[in-house]
């Protein structure tokens, strides 16, 4: 597990670091850094560094400060350094003195700067880091396209500029960077929009014993994996939690068997199936002991409902039957849209162990949803009492108390129908077997995620196009996988 912190507290971080280390001595530990990536880079990309073309884009703050440092540093190792001054009256005069020293370029026309860009091998993005408001500029987003239309790798510095830093929201023009070396602290853009930053190197620049504990957290595969319910000697059928599921219906049996299936490879406990679609369920898996209403269903430690259950009457009906048990509930898609149309199942919902997984538009039923999924989200699970998952590209779990993490998935491969119900059925059984909402739901959306990418293909090579029953498919890859990595 790792921390993100806001760019606010990574500046208050900074405060005392500087007020006690010479001037200019925590931008040069940063610009260090970005100069080992960046010899890195080159290296990998070309095979050498000498001679090999650079282009530093300089904005007007530090972040450019650190890029003209770096460039002082690639010069020393003989590397042909332009840097193309965005703001030239207001470029860091320090590290512009440094770099004029070491005889690099200096150019502050755009025109210059594209063609200088078009002959690069690598492009350094310093025109903006934790002091960013708003997209791209002109002059800087006629460079960065020129990046990318010649195909010319970006390292960013700090951040990608043109992405909000605490939202991960891009501009209109904005960078995707191959790769981002940032400072004394990941941010929430890193894992927000981690496909605009690429792998992200992190500099430790002293700020740790500044830094107040993290506002998000990151789950890493060995958490996942320690975590994982597995049997012991002394199990049976009934003591590693049963999980029930009331989802799916005649006119949606395909969400029943996806949630169910999802279940059933997650935990080798026991898996009961209440609804419409029994007879769907059982015959796509036996072992599923399925019965056509939650009274009948017997005992369980959780229930998962509201995959293709419909937002009827009967729909509200069963999931006040599941919230009345009192037991663990993960509340999903149509048990979502009834909680926003319903107060007196939000009355029941609070406070109790519940988790709902709604994306973008189901979470605007029940809560509002600015371009701050993390803030958004945080206040939603305290105002309603329940664990939240906000699905998307990055998943948000907060928790009522507070806590948040986000699970940054490795590819887009989930965005396809029936993705959410195989979600359903593995956080599901995380909370019959004992786990807490927060950690079902961050475990759940790791191992999806996982699985996702195995069924594509995407762990091995660029992957192609996998449907939900191959994503439930690769799930026990991916749980054997999180399982070896918890050492
Ligand atoms: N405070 C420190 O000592 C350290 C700061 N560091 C660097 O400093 C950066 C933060 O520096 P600053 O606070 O000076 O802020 P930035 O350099 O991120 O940006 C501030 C400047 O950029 C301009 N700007 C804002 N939005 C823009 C946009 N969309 N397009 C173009 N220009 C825009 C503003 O007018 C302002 O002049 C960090 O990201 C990091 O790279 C590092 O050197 C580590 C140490
Ligand atoms: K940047």
């Amino acid at each position: 597990m790792y921390g993100v912190w806001t760019p606010e507290q990574v500046g208050a971080a900074e405060e005392p670091v500087l007020a006690r280390t010479p001037e200019g001595a925590l931008m040069r530990r940063a610009a260090h850094g970005v100069a080992q990536v960046a010899l890195a880079e080159l290296r990998r990309r070309t095979g050498g560094v000498a001679g090999r073309r650079v282009v530093v884009l300089v904005g007007a703050g530090n972040n450019g400060g650190d890029g003209l440092w770096a460039g002082d540093e690639l010069r020393r190792r003989g590397v042909a350094v332009t840097a193309v001054l965005l703001s030239p009256d207001r470029a860091h005069p320090a590290g512009l003195a440094a770099l004029r020293k070491q005889r690099g370029r200096i150019v502050t026309d755009v025109e210059h700067g594209v063609v200088a860009v078009d002959h690069a091998d690598l492009v350094l993005d310093a025109i903006v880091g934790t002091g960013a408001r708003g997209g791209l500029r002109p002059e800087a987003a006629t460079l960065v396209d020129a990046a990318r239309t010649t195909d010319v790798p970006i390292l960013a510095v700090d951040t990608p500029s043109g992405v909000d830093p605490l939202t991960g929201v891009p501009g209109e023009h904005h960078v995707r960077a191959a790769a981002t070396v940032t400072f004394g602290a990941r941010k929430p853009v890193h894992v927000l929009a981690a496909p605009l930053c690429g792998p992200v190197t992190l500099i430790d620049i002293g700020l740790g014993p500044e830094l107040p504990p993290a506002p998000v957290d990151v789950l890493d595969a060995a958490d996942v994996g320690a975590r994982w319910p597995v049997p012991g000697p002394g199990d049976d059928k009934y003591s590693q939690g049963v999980v029930g599921i009331a989802a799916g219906s005649r006119t949606y049996p395909g969400a029943a068997v996806l949630a169910s299936g999802a279940a059933a490879l997650s935990t080798s406990g026991m898996v009961r199936y209440a609804g419409s679609a029994a007879d769907e369920v059982r015959a796509a898996w036996p072992e599923i002991v399925a019965t056509d209403t939650v009274g009948e269903a017997g005992r369980v430690q959780a229930w998962v409902v509201g995959p293709g259950l419909g937002t009827d009457d009967a729909g509200a009906q069963t999931l006040a039957d599941v919230l009345d048990t009192g037991l663990p509930v993960l509340a999903d898609a149509d048990a979502v849209t009834l909680l926003g149309q319903h107060a007196g199942l939000r009355e029941k919902a609070a406070g109790a162990p519940v988790l709902i997984t709604p994306h973008a538009g189901e979470f605007a039923r029940v809560a509002e949803l600015t371009d701050d999924r993390v803030d958004s989200a945080r206040r939603a699970a305290a105002d309603l009492g329940v664990t939240l998952l906000l699905k998307g590209n990055a998943t948000v779990v907060a928790a009522p108390d507070g806590r948040v993490l986000v699970h940054p998935a490795g590819s887009a491969w989930l965005a396809t129908a029936g993705s959410g119900d195989v979600l359903s059925g593995v956080a599901g059984a995380l909370l019959a077997a004992g786990l807490e909402p927060w950690w079902a739901g961050g475990c759940a959306a790791f191992v999806h995620a996982r699985a996702a990418d195995i069924g594509a293909g995407a762990d091995i090579g660029p992957g192609s196009p996998v449907p939900a029953s191959h994503v439930q498919a690769a799930l026990s890859t991916a749980i054997r996988q999180v399982r070896e990595a918890r050492g």
